[in-house]
Order: structure tokens, then C-alpha cells, then sequence
């Protein structure tokens, strides 16, 4: 599959205006996940890609093929398109066995038998349901039919392959070790998968590009890295990360050649040229600081360049430490990895990685300064 291309897609429901000019590309072989808050158009952007929606505004390419313009009402079949759908309603065939239903694609195909079966039994594997091969679908679990819905994409290598939360029905454990399948699977079939979820570990475990939505508006395309570390609005700064980022109101100003940012808990002064906005010399405008929980190191000793904090309390589970902070009346979660024992108001000092703090505009929501 080359590339697909998304030009200025409008989609409504009646009156609900459910895509708000949508414009994205995804390149040969990406992991594109679409991710956001329920509601915000992730499953409509798959199906008007599948063909199962017609939008009303804009065009699609495939490969440099156009497959929708809407302006001349030329909507390409879905069966023309060359991919596998999954979605969270998995559509078995309810007469069929497990292994029927995962070879069936192959059967219309005209695969030879024993190739067919390896193929069929290698995809059964992946996804750990071998065992369940002679079953019929309701002799399975939620989970083990949308399982079963997987492999049945992904046996035939599909160029193409569009998932909409094909683990939502899975358990924890579960869960991890199919990211893990469909990660390695994706680096073997090198096919490109477009994946929605509102799950963001998901997202930024398997992706190689996130594209995040809210209300309709596609808000930021990059990286998982790329987003974690510098979102492009407080929005999506909030939604990414898991503890969430802190946020702390300041004001800025620039100043000499420095653009200085002052909070109740202390001063950051960074280089202007790392402040991307327009601002006269000396005027004074609301920001806020993002700063993501393991970005703040915990001292007991002061030291220079750190903020006085003192300990609210500090919560140990095993692999990690969520401490919670308390510094000039902001209160601050930290992470430390592994156990650390803090007491209940006991007083400590803050370094804060100036290179590596967020600085959002307070009245255009947007990030002025990047983390490096
Ligand atoms: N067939 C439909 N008819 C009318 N409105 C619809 C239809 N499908 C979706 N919508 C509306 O369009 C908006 C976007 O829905 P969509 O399913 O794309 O969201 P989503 O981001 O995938 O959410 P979720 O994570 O909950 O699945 C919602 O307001 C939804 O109510």
C-alpha cells in the first residue's frame, strides 16, 4: 500500500458536524493510531477510509489512486480498496469453526490446503487461540472472538489492515501480550495499520505515528515521543501520559534576550529563542507549565537552581513511587522508579530540567516553548 491521503474531509451526521476538515497522510507502512477522548470521530475517520461512510466534503488517495472525491461523487466499493477491517463488533460466521472462519478469505483465494492450514494455524498461534480451532464462535469468550476477528485479518498479510479497538474486550495481561503480537506483526508483514483506540499506553506503545482528535478536529500528527514530549496543546498534553503532566499557571516575559517565567514556586529563565511567540520586550503574559511527573527529581540536600517543596505524601508500589508534592502553594505529582521512602511533610528541593519543561500560552492553549 502506498500512501493514503485525507484531503479536507467533512463528515456530518444530520446536523452533527462529526469530521471538521480533516487532513492527514499516512505513509507506506505506518502504525497510525487515532486517538482521543469517546466521541471525537476516531471510528468515522476509519469507516469513511473503508468506504463504509461517505463524507461530504474533500477526496482520498490510495497509492495515488483517487478513491473519494466528493465533488464529482465518486466513492470508490470498500471491496475495491485492498484492506481488512476489524472492529470492535467482531462478526463471526456463527456456522463455522474457528479455523473455518480464519480460512475462509484463503478458501476464496484458492490457497492450496496444506499452505492454508499453516497459514491459518500460524495467525491461531499469534494470537494464542490454537487451541480453540474446532470451536464454533459461541463456544468462545468476548476476547477470544476478537481474537479470532484478528487473525482472520490478519492471515491473508493485507496491505491494508484498519482495527478499530480490537482489544477492548481483552484483560490486562491479555491485552499486553497482544500490543506485543500486533507490534511484532506489524514489523514482519510491514503492511500499514491504522488503529483506533482511546487507550494512550496502547497508542504510544505500538504506533509509529499517533494522530490525536478532539470534536472532530484532528489536533496533532507525530511520533508517540513526539507527542509525550511536546503536545501541542494543553489538551493534549492532559490527555497524553499516564500519571498526568502537571500543570502550574505562571507568567512570562521576555526580557534581554530571555524569556523568564515566574511561578509561585520559582523562576525558569530560558533562552527567547526558545519561545515561539510573537511578544514585545517586557510585557507580561499568562502561561503554564507542563511538566511531566518523572521530570522532577527529588533532593534532600538543597542545591542550586532547585525549588523548596515539601512532601504531601508519597505513595510506593513496587516498580515505582508516586510522590506528591507541595511547592509554593502548586501542589506536584513526581514519579521515582523503584521504591523511595519519604515521610509526611518532610522538606525537600526540586530539580526541574529547565531543557525539558513545556511552556503553554494561557489564552491560545498552544505550546510556546519545546521541550529539547
Ligand atoms: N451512524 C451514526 N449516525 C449518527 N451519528 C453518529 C453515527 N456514528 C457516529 N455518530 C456520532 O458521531 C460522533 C463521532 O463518533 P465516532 O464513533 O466516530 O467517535 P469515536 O471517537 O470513535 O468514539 P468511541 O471511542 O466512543 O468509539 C459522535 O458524536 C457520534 O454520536
Amino acid at each position: 500500500m502506498g500512501k493514503i491521503v485525507l484531503k479536507n474531509i467533512d463528515k456530518f451526521y444530520g446536523s452533527n458536524h462529526v469530521l471538521k476538515n480533516l487532513n492527514l497522510e499516512i505513509e507506506d507502512g505506518d502504525f497510525m493510531t487515532l486517538l482521543g477522548p469517546s466521541g471525537c470521530g476516531k471510528t468515522t475517520t476509519l469507516r469513511v477510509l473503508s468506504g463504509l461512510e461517505k463524507p461530504q466534503n474533500g477526496y482520498i488517495y490510495m497509492d495515488e489512486k483517487e478513491i473519494v472525491n466528493c465533488d464529482e461523487a465518486h466513492y470508490e466499493a470498500p471491496s475495491k480498496r485492498g484492506l481488512n477491517l476489524v472492529f470492535q463488533s467482531y462478526a463471526l460466521w456463527p456456522h463455522m469453526t474457528v479455523f473455518e472462519n480464519v480460512a475462509f478469505g484463503l478458501t476464496i483465494k484458492k490457497i492450496p490446503k496444506e499452505e492454508m492450514k499453516r497459514m491459518v494455524e500460524n495467525a491461531l498461534e499469534r494470537m494464542q487461540i490454537l487451541q480453540f480451532k474446532e470451536r464454533y464462535p459461541a463456544e468462545l469468550s468476548g476476547g477470544q472472538q476478537q481474537r479470532v476477528a484478528i487473525a482472520r485479518a490478519i492471515v491473508s498479510a493485507p496491505k491494508l489492515l484498519l482495527l478499530d479497538e480490537p482489544l477492548s474486550n481483552l484483560d490486562a495481561k491479555l491485552r499486553v501480550d497482544m500490543r506485543t503480537e500486533l507490534k511484532r506483526l506489524h514489523h514482519e508483514m510491514g503492511t500499514t495499520i491504522v488503529y483506533v483506540t482511546h487507550d494512550q499506553i496502547e497508542a504510544l506503545t505500538m504506533s509509529t505515528k499517533i494522530a490525536i482528535f478532539f470534536e472532530g478536529v484532528l489536533t496533532q500528527v507525530d511520533t508517540p515521543l513526539g507527542i509525550y514530549n511536546n503536545p501541542a496543546d494543553l489538551r493534549v498534553a492532559d490527555f497524553i501520559g499516564n500519571p498526568r503532566i502537571n500543570f502550574a499557571e505562571c507568567t512570562g516575559r521576555v526580557k534581554e534576550s530571555k524569556f523568564i517565567v515566574t511561578s509561585s514556586f520559582g523562576e525558569f529563565v530560558f533562552d527567547s529563542s526558545m519561545l515561539k511567540k510573537e511578544g514585545g520586550e517586557n510585557k507580561e503574559f499568562p502561561c503554564v507549565i507542563g511538566l511531566r511527573p518523572e521530570q522532577i527529581e527529588i533532593k534532600r540536600k538543597q542545591e542550586e537552581g532547585c525549588f523548596a517543596a515539601k512532601v504531601y505524601t508519597s505513595q510506593p508500589a513496587g516498580s515505582e513511587t508516586l510522590i506528591t508534592l507541595k511547592a509554593g502553594g502548586v501542589t506536584f505529582l513526581a514519579k521515582e522508579i523503584g521504591i523511595a521512602n519519604y515521610k509526611e511533610n518532610e522538606k525537600v528541593w526540586l530539580y526541574i530540567d529547565p531543557n525539558k519543561v513545556n511552556v503553554f500560552d494561557q489564552e491560545s492553549k498552544k505550546l510556546i516553548k519545546y521541550s529539547v
